[in-house]
Order: structure tokens, then sequence, then C-alpha cells
């Protein structure tokens, strides 16, 4: 695309330019979308009859619905074409104008390209590039190409219309810190119930992240708010873009903490025009896997013993338990106790023919141990039980034994056989293992009195029964993974990972968290190394320290408060001022009432509030004092599976990776937060949800991780 004879620069000012540009590409794509080849009309009752059509046919309908979709995604970038321009002349040519949007698009009647896809090697310029004296590269399948950068303008163009051309690099003026004024534009709007994509403001350093190579493990360390979730999604879709022909979108999948969360970025991927892309928990995975054999416990009854304000005394042994659970030891356990119970396999004795020869022993261990070694322990066990049922009827056949009943005693010689061999299943094994190690025990498995009903487990016991399946079984092709994201990775323990790593041979993970927010500590990680060294063939590390969310106050002050634990990483706030965090004491017997009154007046100037309690049992007595003043919040529980945005009543904890426009943290006393590492960390999570508007309600006395603010 070379632009440089149709606009002479600086003719006009910049906004007419663009203007005019803009009217010229929505033209072309309107006459594309009236002139275009139209996609033939089609009946359901031709759809019916898809089985009879002739390959021919069948490739007019692929190619029918092709130009449907094309259609269909220029109609959609009709509102918004693009949102950047970067004119970059490569060594030895002349300028090229740039245009980067959400999608290519093509002049239909030239092939003119009037739009470069945002995942496109040259747009990676627009995002990477920051003055440096206008030197430029960028690296294309071809090899790195070098230039040097005139302009660099963000346009805002809402609905067909343009609203506002930003330049951040002009060549030969004096540079502004533009490229922020056109970020905090951006970041000063109120949020919907949705996280939302990010193209038009991607910064250098997510870029790099977005484009990491996917054939090295990334492991991210980001402060909260720094986009690790919103990069994860992006970096999915331009993997697709730039691997179209080796990766499926089915075949990649994000792990997310929950099913509410999942609902919260639903719609990142397909604004970014990707579907298909699993968005699911390592529970759901799990259970699916094991094809739903064992159901949870109720997963709220876990958070509310973790995070209730004095512990049941069970619990701190069901937690020891829950560590032990997530080490690598623990899985090598495991290895060692299926290696034993392998070795039992083969029934003593041999196989005993009831014609002819019968079956040594070592005959059938050899074929066990040595010939199937490959395979999966059940495989094996099928492989050998059909050899032997072919040595018998061989036998049989040799000595004449082929009559009516040769072969009802043969039939019940080979079920005998088999039945020699032990049976296993995960859960049995599983239960087996947990009496066998002399640190665990099957308190976390409950067997329902229902006579029928499944057993149920806790989310701990998912990885080690996977890896029993995936002993037993093999890991199914169809489960495979071609790109894994885990989001909130500080979560995850090592076991896990090597779990998860079976269903991804390629170990293409990119895994995102942030270890201020580890509030689930037993059962996650304590540093990433942990992660690393899961990948012997290498991983690269990268921290992200910029938050992107909450105003300077706000991160400020949620800093203050894990300082004293030292976190291994400060979130730096962007330069985004807001107002002061409110910190207001009230009395006990007033606390519903203040919460309300704050909640009616952030409603004012948000989308989105939330009120953070500390417990579940809080955020029920909240919610019910906002139905009774007749005011509709939501109340957000570990059951949900939907976050509809408004006004919610959240347990703190549940609130990580969620954002809000204003955030009321209520009960911020010595009572509900201690002066630990943990309640910090909640603390933090709580604040660090808020966008614009933070407010601390407390009763006498506050909590000492805040003492400071009455200084
Ligand atoms: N480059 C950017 N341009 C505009 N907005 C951004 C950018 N990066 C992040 N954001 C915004 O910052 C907010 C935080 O992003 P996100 O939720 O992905 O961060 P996170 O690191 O996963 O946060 P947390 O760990 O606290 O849950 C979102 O509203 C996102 O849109």
């Amino acid at each position: 695309m070379n632009e440089a004879d149709a606009f002479p620069r600086a003719a006009v000012d910049p906004f007419e330019e663009e203007a005019l540009r803009l009217q010229r590409v929505l033209q072309t794509m309107e006459q594309a979308l009236a002139g275009g080849p139209k996609p033939p009309l089609r009946d359901e009752d031709e759809e019916d009859q898809d089985e009879a059509l002739t390959a021919d046919e069948v490739a007019d309908v692929a190619v029918a619905g092709l130009a449907r979709e094309r259609r269909r995604a220029l109609a959609s970038a009709m509102r918004e074409p693009y949102f950047g321009r970067i004119d970059f002349s490569p060594e030895g040519t002349g300028v090229e104008r740039l245009y980067i949007g959400k999608r290519g698009i093509d002049d239909p009647v030239s092939g003119d390209r009037m739009v470069l896809d945002w995942r496109a090697p040259a747009a990676s310029l627009f995002y990477s590039f920051a003055g440096q004296g206008g030197e430029a590269r960028y690296v294309s399948p071809e090899g790195e190409v070098r230039g040097k950068v005139s302009l660099k303008r963000n346009i805002v163009v809402r609905d067909g219309e343009l609203q506002r051309v930003v330049d951040s690099y002009v060549e030969g003026q004096q540079q502004t810190a533009a490229t922020d004024e056109f970020l905090l534009y951006r970041l000063g709007d109120a949020k919907d119930s949705r996280l939302r994509d990010i193209v038009a403001t991607i910064q250098a350093e997510q870029n790099e992240i977005i484009r990491a190579d996917r054939n090295l493990p990334i492991v991210i360390q980001g402060v909260a708010g720094s986009g690790k979730t919103t990069v994860a999604l992006h970096r999915l879709a331009y993997l697709l873009y730039q691997h179209a022909e080796r990766l499926r979108a089915e075949r990649m999948v994000i792990f997310a903490p929950s099913a509410m969360f999942v609902d919260y970025i639903s719609e990142v991927l397909p604004e970014l025009g990707v579907g298909g892309v699993q968005q699911t928990t390592f529970s759901a995975f799990a259970l699916r896997v094991l094809d739903h054999a064992v159901l949870l416990v109720d997963p709220g009854e876990r958070l509310r013993q973790r995070f209730a304000l004095r512990q049941p005394t069970e619990y701190t042994a069901a937690m020891r338990e829950v560590e032990c659970k997530g080490k690598l030891e623990t899985l090598r356990s495991l290895q060692v106790f299926l290696t034993e119970s392998e070795r039992s396999m083969p029934p003593a004795g041999g196989a005993l023919a009831p014609f002819g020869r019968s079956l040594e022993h070592a005959t059938v261990v050899r074929w066990f141990f040595e010939e199937y070694a490959s395979y999966p322990v059940l495989v094996r066990r099928q492989r050998v039980l059909a050899r032997v049922r072919r040595h018998f009827e061989m036998e049989a056949k040799a000595v004449g034994q082929t009559d009516r009943s040769s072969k009802r005693k043969l039939a019940a010689a080979i079920r005998q056989y088999e039945e020699r061999w032990p049976s296993m299943d995960p859960l049995s094994l599983y239960r087996q293992f947990l009496e066998w190690h002399p640190d665990l025990t099957t308190s976390s498995l409950r067997q329902p009195a229902k006579r029928g009903a499944r057993l149920h487990v806790q989310p701990e016991d998912l990885p080690l029964l996977l890896a029993i399946h995936q002993w037993l079984y093999g890991v199914d092709p169809r489960d495979r993974f071609d790109h894994v994201v885990i989001d909130e990775a500080q979560d995850f323990s090592p076991v896990h990972l090597e779990v998860l790593r079976a269903y991804c041979p390629s170990n293409s993970f990119t895994i995102l968290g942030d270890l201020s927010q580890s509030i689930h500590s037993e059962a996650g990680i304590r540093d990433w190394r942990e992660f690393i060294d899961q990948f012997p063939g290498g991983c690269r590390y990268v921290e992200l320290s910029v938050s992107y969310r909450s105003t300077f106050e706000i991160i400020e002050f949620a800093n203050r408060i894990l300082r004293p634990f030292a976190p291994s990483v400060e979130a730096k706030p962007i330069f985004r001022s807001g107002d002061k965090v409110m910190v207001e004491e009230v009395a006990w017997r007033d606390r519903f009432e203040a919460a309300l009154h704050h909640m009616l007046a952030m409603r004012e100037l948000s989308s989105t509030v939330a009120v953070l309690t500390r417990t579940e049992e809080d955020a029920h007595v909240y919610h019910n004092a906002c139905l009774e003043a007749g005011l509709d919040a939501h109340l957000l529980t570990a059951d949900r599976t939907d976050y509809e945005g408004g006004m919610s009543i959240v347990p703190i904890y549940l609130a990580k990776g969620l954002e809000f426009d204003s955030v009321i943290v209520v009960d911020a006393d010595a009572h509900h937060y201690h002066l630990s590492e943990r309640d910090a960390k909640l603390l933090y999570v709580g604040c660090t949800r808020a966008l614009h508007r933070l407010c601390i309600l407390h009763a006498d006395p506050i909590t000492r991780l805040i003492e400071w603010t009455k200084a």
C-alpha cells in the first residue's frame, strides 16, 4: 500500500486529512458490499438435504459460507475500520502509509491493502515504535525490515464517524508524551460488564508478549491491572493469525479461575474475530476428561472455610494435604505407586489353555512389560488379553477342538483368565494411593449415602486423578492442545502444570499470574522458578510492572498495603490521576447505611460498582440490606457462572480478576483484616479491582494494614 501520492503531507490539518481518507475507505467498503458476489440464499429444506450434495455443490456451499463471513466482517469493520496509522519508509524505498485495524481490508478493485491487520508483521511497528530518532524495524517472514518512521498517529472512529486524531510522533517535531495522552483517554472510559480488546493501545512490553515465539513456553509475572488476561487473549488471536495452517482455534485453551471469570472474558476473542478457542476452568476440563466419573464437593464450601474469619481445626489439616497434593514429590510418589501396582498386574501362574499348550507367566510378562511397553496400561492389558485369546483359539484348532462344547470351554477359560487380572480404574487406584501415602488421607473424598451416587472430590484431587487417568488410558488425541494459556497461574500447583504438559506435547504455554495476589497460597506456587524449572528445554520469563487499570492514587494506596510484606514486584501506576482514596470511619450500627449511601453516589458516576466484603456471609448480609433498601444489586458467589455488571456485592476473594469503575471495601477493621500477609493480599486484591474510585469503610478500630491512613 503506498498512498503517498494521494495526500500531499501536511497539505491539510490531520483531522481533515483523516476525515477525507476515512470517507474514501468507507465508500470503497460500501461499494464492495453492494457489488461483491452475494452468497446464494438457501432455505432450511435445502439445508436438510446436505447429505445429497455433490462435491461441486459442497465446494459452492463452502465458498458461499466464506463470502458470507467476509461480508459480515466487512460490514462490522465499517464501524471502526482502523485505529492507527504509521508512515514508514523501509530502507531504500518510499514512504508507506500503514493504516492498522482489527482486520485487514483490501480494495476489492485494485487489490491494494487499505487496512493492515493488527497482527501482521508490519503492524508491530505501531506498537513497538516509541520515538528512538525515527529508527524502526520489524521482523517479516522474509527477514528483518529496517527503516524510518515519520508519523505515528492514533485515530478514533466510532460508528463510521471520525472522532479524534492524536499524533504521538511527527518527524522533525519536538515529541510530547502524546502516546500516554491517548492511552489515558482510553483508560479514562467507564467499563461495562465485560473485558474488552485493547488493539488500539497495546503497549510495547505487551506487544512483545503477544508476539513471543510460540515454541518457547513463557511465564509472565504481572502486577494487578497490567493487562495479563487481556494480553493472553490477544496472544491467542495473534498465534492463530500467524500460524493459521498449523494451529486450530478448537485446540487452543485458556484456563481461567472460575466459570464467572470465563463469562467475564468471553467477549474479547469474538471482538478480535476469533471463535472456537476453549475457555474453561481446570476443574471443568478435568471432570470432562474423567468422563464425569466424580463430582466436585461444592467449591463454595472450601472457599468459605478458607476465608472464614476463624478457620475450623480440620481445615488446617486439610490445607496440609492440599499443599502436599500440589508437590512434584507427591506426583513422583504416585508414579512409584502406579509402577508397583503395574508390577503385580499379569496374574501369577501364566495362562492355562484348555487345549494344547498353555502360556507361561514369563511370556505374558514379556508381552506386557516389553513388547507393549509404549502403550498406556489398560491398552497393554487389552492387547495381551487379545493375544492370549488368539493363542488359545489356535491351540484348540491345532488339536481339532472346534466343536460347540470346546468353544464354550475356550470362552470360559479366557473369561477366567481375564478375571484374574486386577480391575483398575482411576478412583479405586486414587483411594489406594491416598491410603498408601504417609502424609495423605482419604478425608477429601466423600461418598454420598445414596446408592450409585458418584464420589465427590475436592479440586486438589483432580490433577492426581488426571495423572492416573493418563497412566491408565493415555492421552486421547482429541484432548491435545496446540497452545495452553493459564491465567491466575499463581494458584496452580506444579502438579497441575505437569499433568497439563501431557496434553500439550509441543510445550506451547503462556503462563500468567501475580504472586502478590496468591491468596490460595497452599494450593499454588511461591516462586515462578517452580514452573520455569518444569521446562528443561527452556522457558522465557517476563515481568509486567505497569498497572493500567487503576488511577495513580489507587495503585499508590494498594502498594502501601503490601509493602511491609516485601512483594517481589511493586506495581508502577500509569500517571492517570483521579479522586483521592476515601477512608471513612462509620459506627458499626450504621455500616449498611454508609455502604448504601456510597453505592448510590458512585452509581451516578460509574457503570459498575462493587461492594467487597471480607466473607461470603457478610456479602449475604450486605446484599439483604440492598434488597431491603430497594437497590438492585447482584450477589456474586462461588457458584455463579455469569457476571452482569451494574452493582455487585462480592466476597473480596471472588473479585480476583474482575474490575469495577468504583469499589467500596466494607468492614476494613482489625476484626475482619488481620496484620497478616494473607489478609494484606486480600485487601490488595480488593483495592486493585477499582478503575476510578475507591472507598474504604471501617468501624473502629481500623485494620492495622491501613492504619497509616489515620496518622
Ligand atoms: N494497553 C492497554 N490499553 C488499554 N487498556 C489496557 C491496556 N492494558 C491493560 N488495559 C486495561 O487494564 C485493565 C486490566 O487488564 P487485565 O484485567 O487484563 O489485567 P490483569 O493483569 O489480568 O489484572 P489482574 O491481575 O488484576 O486481574 C483492563 O481494563 C484492560 O482493558
